[in-house]
């Protein structure tokens, strides 16, 4: 199979970053920020027949970013770039997927698009959210880490329960909350261990990927339009990293606006994504259509080859 020149690699890129600049132009978002298509059956509509209350933040969560460089001071006092000139548009029932060697930028990209960058780095270029700059308010964006935080004696059920107490506003009615609650647990398929204990070094509970769901579905109590989540399959077996990944392609698909950093992930779970965002040094080496795209399939390959043939 040919390897793809540079040229045809930054032509790729170069076109996918002009469409991005034209949506970026038009400034708003299509359809007035509905998803086209409605939302699907799962927690978002379970959620909405049970309430009377207004999801919180927006419809949807169109976020575009435009020529987002990203410097570093680091301790001896030099500055290095870590990002360079990146742009693209995640948007609201899509699943993004951000991919590149270690080292890359993926994380410091999703950290940038989420606000989360460390206090030594500064940012530069224009982040907007449904056409208009403007700080992410509560409820509107998540972020689930690579770490699952979680208590090894709680079950499931306890776990979801006992956030959504702490998270959601006290003015919501508990039964509210607990439809809430079972909605959730519903979307994230975890009826037939909702009542398993989490489990630790010594105590035997759910599996990894169930783990990983669960910390997913602490993060989308809130309904946040907009999810990241950095390395979401790292550390799960192949079904189960596919499991996790059909679960996130569920959540863009019920409306969201997805966009996770992946590394090196299975031609099954290569098929979920909608869009991907290739990283090199980082630099946009693709951005674009995903699953069914023999380009992207080829570049990913070939970048995630070239680092570990260095
Ligand atoms: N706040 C920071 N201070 C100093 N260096 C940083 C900072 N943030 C990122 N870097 C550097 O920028 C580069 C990119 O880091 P980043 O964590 O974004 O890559 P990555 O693609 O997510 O890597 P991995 O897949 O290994 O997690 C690395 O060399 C990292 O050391």
């Amino acid at each position: 199979m040919p390897y793809e020149t540079e040229k045809t690699k930054s032509s790729a890129a170069a076109a996918a970053a002009g469409h991005a600049m034209m949506e970026i132009e038009a400034g708003k978002p299509s359809g007035n920020g509905v998803v086209a298509g409605g939302l699907s059956h799962l927690s978002e509509t379970l959620w909405r027949e049970k309430t009377s209350l207004e999801i919180v933040g927006d419809v949807s969560a169109r976020l575009t970013w435009k020529d987002l460089t990203v410097m570093v001071t680091l301790n001896n006092g030099e500055t290095q770039k870590v990002l360079e000139g990146l742009t693209g548009y995640a948007e609201p029932g899509t699943f993004t997927a951000l991919m590149g060697p270690s080292g890359s930028g993926k994380s410091t990209l999703l950290d940038a698009l989420s606000s989360r960058l460390a206090a030594n780095a500064f940012l530069s270029g224009t982040i907007l959210l449904n056409g208009r700059k403007r700080k992410l308010s509560f409820g509107t964006a998540a972020y689930v880490t690579q770490d699952d935080n979680l208590i090894g004696t709680l079950t499931v059920r306890e776990t979801i329960s006992y956030s959504a107490r702490l998270r959601l506003p006290d003015k919501m009615a508990w039964s509210e909350k607990r439809a809430l609650v079972e909605s959730t647990i519903i979307e994230m398929g975890l009826q037939d261990c909702a009542d398993t204990v989490i489990g630790n070094w010594h105590l035997r509970g759910i599996s990894g990927g169930e783990k990983r769901r669960v910390s997913i579905a602490l993060e989308i109590l809130t309904r946040p339009r907009l999810l990241f989540l950095d390395e979401p399959t790292s550390g799960l077996d192949s079904a189960s990293a596919f499991f996790v990944t059909q679960t996130l392609r569920a959540l863009a698909q019920d409306g969201r606006t997805v966009i996770a950093s992946i590394h090196q992930p299975s031609s099954e779970v290569f098929e979920l994504f909608d869009q991907l965002y290739l990283l090199s040094s980082g630099k946009t080496v693709y951005f674009g259509q995903a699953a069914d795209t023999y380009e992207a399939r080829t570049l990913s390959l070939c970048v995630m080859n070239s680092y570990l043939l260095i």
